[in-house]
């Protein structure tokens, strides 16, 4: 048996289950593991579907996330890196390799650079945006609900870790997986796109699932708490995916926002834990809410205090507002002073971002006293178009 076959075995591509339900449903293949680690490893997540993969879908273990920027102000080359990028994400979900694989021809490069090799696809998801400066660049109409995010209270943005023409968001539960990803798409784009940013996150600080137990982030709370469910098909609809206000390539899709959010964890780690409770608004071991007992406890705002971040957050203080959060812990090892470079990589996705983070970030910017102990240090807004049908590629609808 082939190694490509081997693989395909284990990750159960070609099972009988329509991919587009099983993506829609963020259902796991996981189709005949040679062993029972195999299949804890991760099996595979349908890269097709009604939305893209990587949104709803249950939250990975690791994030590799790429911003790039384009070389070129062509619509038609454009269009072919998606198609290109598109058929090898196809094959790096399903854990196949790219093009004639790794060994596929001695006297020219590989087309894929291997490093994953006898590894199992780890729930790899690949989900890609477009930023405002995509449409400019392309002479392309952008979305009217795709704006360049407003300057907000407090922020010291990096020009060179906001931003980008297009994203990458990579995840999977192993961080050579998701490496792997971003790397062959970067190589791929050569000469067309190039990489401006990219950032590698560990720790989940959400789940999508409520089953899971919710993780902690490094401020060591938990975080994620009250997210929007993956199974939550209402608020998910209302709050999350692009429905008929177009344009026609966005339905299904959402808006993403990603902040790269520093945390100065050298004063947090010196405050005493009431008042790091008091910032939150939830305590520290269980979880639950001021006022609850208990993690899944209902919110009662007024039982936080007035500046506390979840009360601030909480959709009964924001007109009913909601965002799908997907962020993870980074660290890029030390900053000169000898203080860990550490933080939150937020993601978060949205219907309409003026009136999901925009709203959220203007309050919080204003008065949260989580502020003492953050700093966003970097920025982009993405229009991720809806999911990808089998022949298809990424953005095609708003090529043609
Ligand atoms: C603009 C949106 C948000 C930013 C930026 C943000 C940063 C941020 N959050 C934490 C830690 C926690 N956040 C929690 C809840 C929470 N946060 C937001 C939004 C932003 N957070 C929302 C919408 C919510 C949910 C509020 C609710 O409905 O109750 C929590 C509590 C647990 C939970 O529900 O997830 C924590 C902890 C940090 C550390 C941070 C920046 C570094
Ligand atoms: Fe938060």
């Amino acid at each position: 048996m082939t190694d490509l076959s081997r693989r395909r075995l284990l990750t159960g591509t070609g099972l009988a289950m329509g991919a587009g339900a099983a993506a829609g449903a963020g259902l796991v293949q996981l189709g005949k593991p040679e062993s029972a680690s195999a299949a804890a490893s991760g099996g595979s997540i349908p890269f097709h579907g009604l939305h893209q993969a990587g949104i709803a879908t249950p939250v990975q273990e690791r994030l590799h996330f790429a911003s790039f920027d384009l070389g070129t102000r062509s619509p038609a080359e454009a269009a072919g890196l998606m198609k290109a990028w598109t058929a090898a994400a196809v094959r790096m979900t399903a854990a196949e390799e790219i093009g004639r694989g790794a060994t596929g021809r001695a006297l020219a490069p590989p087309d894929d650079t291997g490093e994953t090799l006898e590894m199992h696809a780890s729930r790899l998801t690949l989900t890609v945006g477009f930023g405002p400066s995509f449409f400019t660049r392309l002479n392309l109409p952008a979305p009217d609900r795709l704006r360049e995010l407003p300057p907000f209270r407090g922020d010291r943005l990096d020009p060179a870790r906001s931003g980008g023409d297009v994203c990458v968001q990579a995840c999977a539960d192993d961080p050579q997986v998701a490496v792997h990803a971003v790397r062959n798409l970067a190589r791929i784009a050569a000469g067309k796109a190039s990489l401006r940013w990219s950032q590698i996150g560990f720790g989940r600080t959400a789940s999508t699932t409520p089953e899971e137990k919710t993780p902690r982030n490094l401020m060591g709370f938990k975080d994620g708490t009250n997210n929007i469910a993956m199974d939550d098909r209402s608020k998910l609809n209302r709050h999350v995916w692009v429905g008929e206000e177009g344009p026609g390539w966005m339905e299904g899709g959402s808006y993403l926002v990603t902040r790269r959010i520093r945390m100065h964890l050298d004063i947090w780690d010196r405050t005493p834990l009431k008042q790091q409770e008091d910032v939150i608004g939830r305590y520290k071991r269980t979880g639950a809410p001021y006022g609850g007992t208990r993690e899944f406890d209902p919110v009662r705002i007024h039982a936080l205090p007035p500046a506390s971040h979840v009360r601030l957050a909480h959709p009964d203080s924001n007109g009913g507002s909601r965002i799908l959060r997907r962020g993870y812990s980074y660290t890029d090892g030390t900053d000169g002073q000898g203080r860990l470079d550490a933080g939150l990589f937020f993601i978060a996705y949205q219907r309409d971002p003026e009136e999901g983070f925009v709203k959220l970030q203007r309050s919080l910017s204003a008065r949260d006293s989580l502020n003492a102990f953050i700093q966003h240090v970097g920025s982009g807004i993405w229009a991720c178009p809806g999911g990808v049908r089998p022949g298809s590629f990424w953005g095609e609808a708003l090529f043609s």
